[in-house]
Order: C-alpha cells, then sequence, then structure tokens
C-alpha cells in the first residue's frame, strides 16, 4: 500500500471553495488551476447553477475545489437555490477563498459576501483577479481597502485569463489543506457527475450561441447515456424551454441553431471523453420548470422552501 491509500506520510487534501459575484472570473480561475477544461466559461452572468467540483494536484496535495454559483441578492425561487448552494459548498470548506473582478472593485453583491463572511467569523483569502486589465494604481488602492476588513488573511492579484500569479495561489492553497490521505484517484480530474457535465456543455454553446435572444429560463437535461460495444458514448438530452415560443428560437430556421449547437457540444464532448460521440438534441416545452423541484434536483440543486 502506499503513503496516499493508508492516510499515513506527507499527503494533504482538503476543501476549498471559490466564492464571488457573478463574472468574478471563478470558472476561468478553476480551469487554470485544474488545467483541463472542466468548469464551464461563458461570458454571460449566472451560467454557473451547479455545484462543479475539480481537483487540482500539487506535489503531495490534493485540493478539492468547489465553484459555486455566483452569490448574489436572490429574489426568485431559482436564484435562491444557486445561492443557498454557493453557501453551503463554502460554509463546509477548509479554506473559503473570496474572487472579485478587481476591475469592478467591492460591488454591492462583493458587499454582500463580505457581510457574511464578517457575520460567520469565517476568515478567507481574497483574490483580485482581471489584472491583465487594470491599471496598478487602482488595484493597491482595492487591495488597500479589502486588507482593512480584518478578515482576509491574504490578498492575491491574478489574472485568471492569462494565469499570471495562479500559480503562486495554487502553491499556497495546497501547503494550507490539513493531513490526510487523498480522496480522488490521481487521474480523477473531474468528479462532477458526467451527465451533469455534458448538460452543462450543451447549455454553454446554446448560450454562445442564441446570445441574447432567450432568458435565463432555459435548461438542458441528459435524458440517457450509453457506452456502446465500439467505445462511442450515444448520450441524449433534453433543452427545456418555459414558454412555447421559446423553442422556435432554439431550434433556429430548418433547425440549423440546434444542429449547429449539437455539432459544438459534440466536438467538445468527443474532447473531454476522449471516444466518439453520437449526440441526440429534443427541445420541449415545459412552462413550470422553473418551479418544479425534479428540474433542481437535476442540477444538483435543493429545492427552496417559500
Ligand atoms: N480580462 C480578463 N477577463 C477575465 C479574467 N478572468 C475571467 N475573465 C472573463 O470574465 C468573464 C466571466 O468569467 P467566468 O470564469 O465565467 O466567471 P464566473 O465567476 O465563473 O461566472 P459565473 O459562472 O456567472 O459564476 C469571462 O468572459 C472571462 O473570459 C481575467 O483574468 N482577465
Amino acid at each position: 500500500m502506499t503513503d496516499q491509500q493508508t492516510g499515513e506520510g506527507p499527503t494533504r487534501c482538503g476543501y476549498v471553495a471559490l466564492v464571488g459575484a457573478p463574472n468574478a472570473g471563478k470558472s476561468t480561475l478553476l480551469n487554470q488551476l485544474v488545467g483541463a477544461k472542466i468548469a464551464i466559461v461563458t461570458p454571460k452572468v449566472q451560467t454557473t447553477r451547479t455545484r462543479v467540483t475539480a481537483i487540482a494536484i500539487e506535489e503531495d496535495s490534493q485540493i478539492i475545489f468547489v465553484d459555486t454559483p455566483g452569490i448574489f441578492k436572490p429574489s426568485r425561487r431559482l436564484e435562491k437555490a444557486m445561492v443557498d448552494a454557493a453557501w453551503g459548498g463554502a460554509e463546509d470548506a477548509d479554506r473559503i477563498v473570496l474572487i472579485i473582478d478587481a476591475v469592478k472593485g467591492i460591488t454591492a453583491d462583493v458587499e454582500r459576501i463580505i457581510a457574511r463572511l464578517e457575520k460567520n467569523e469565517r476568515r478567507a483569502h481574497v483574490i483580485l483577479n482581471k489584472i491583465d486589465i487594470l491599471k496598478r494604481d487602482s488595484l493597491l488602492a482595492l487591495a488597500q481597502s479589502l486588507s482593512e476588513r480584518g478578515i482576509f488573511d491574504e490578498i492575491y492579484m491574478i489574472s485568471a485569463l492569462t494565469g499570471d500569479g495562479v500559480a503562486n495561489l495554487r502553491t499556497t492553497l495546497a501547503g494550507e489543506m490539513p493531513h490526510g490521505p487523498w480522496l480522488y484517484p490521481e487521474d480523477q480530474l473531474a468528479i462532477a457527475p458526467m451527465r451533469q457535465l455534458a448538460a452543462e456543455v450543451t447549455r454553454e454553446k446554446l448560450f454562445m450561441r442564441l446570445n441574447q435572444e432567450l432568458p435565463y429560463s432555459l435548461t438542458v437535461e441528459t435524458e440517457s447515456w450509453e457506452e456502446r460495444k465500439d467505445g462511442s458514448v450515444r448520450i441524449q438530452q433534453v433543452v427545456f424551454v418555459s414558454r412555447a415560443n421559446h423553442k422556435p428560437i432554439v431550434l433556429g430556421k430548418g433547425g440549423q441553431t440546434i444542429k449547429k449547437v449539437g455539432e459544438l457540444a459534440r466536438e467538445d464532448l468527443e474532447e473531454m471523453l476522449g471516444c466518439r460521440v453520437h449526440l441526440f438534441l429534443f427541445v420541449k416545452v415545459r412552462e413550470k420548470w422553473l418551479d418544479d423541484p425534479e428540474r433542481y434536483r437535476e442540477m444538483g440543486l435543493d429545492f427552496p422552501k417559500g
């Protein structure tokens, strides 16, 4: 048995929760830290609905990242579920890391997160992201006002996009993880259920393709996943829209939009899975999906009461 299996020896393993306002760059950072495409990056806000967990390995440490949905002021039920899920992930973690879009600075959303950390007496690291597009002076002023809050252990200045400063952050986090056996095999980088991850990929392509045309009332579910003898995978997914008049938008003229989305998603899935993928997409209208507990379960969220 190796040290890793027995729990003796030098290994470390722990959970890190990345919290931040929507669009701060959590998914981009996670991809950099892990070095593989795991969380989904899109330029739209509120896209990370589920907690995608990814693992980074640094020397003897295994760092399990809980990528949280953007923490913002919830108004609708789905939003409340997202925010609750985000805080649930954060409160169980060994280390909380707050990521801030340094261009935007301390917005009302960021202020709300800091207030919650203060209330729960949780210390955190803070990351000032997007330094590639920011002047040094404003960065230093921001760092100064954050250090005055008294709950941050370290302030990191990084660019999740270019990777600047990311290695240093990973090394620090690795050293902070508690001693203990690794919880996941070395080659298992993504532990988000594959079906959910595959649905995220399609949702990402839909968002990119539809641009501003559709509101957020759209969800994708993987209905079936069949591994075939020839090594390929057959994946069937349903795109749920909440209104009948959204269906033709998703389908596009002569089905062109959904066809293109399917092609792009299939390419990504083939790359992620390392095998041929047959992807079948269906569009269904489900008016009440935003109020249906089952849809929330599929997204890995608890259905909020009230
Ligand atoms: N210039 C610059 N852009 C960045 C950087 N990090 C992220 N972005 C961009 O900011 C946008 C949001 O990044 P995401 O990683 O999706 O943000 P997120 O916090 O995961 O967002 P949610 O999924 O809404 O929670 C994307 O367009 C990224 O390309 C950075 O360091 N520099």
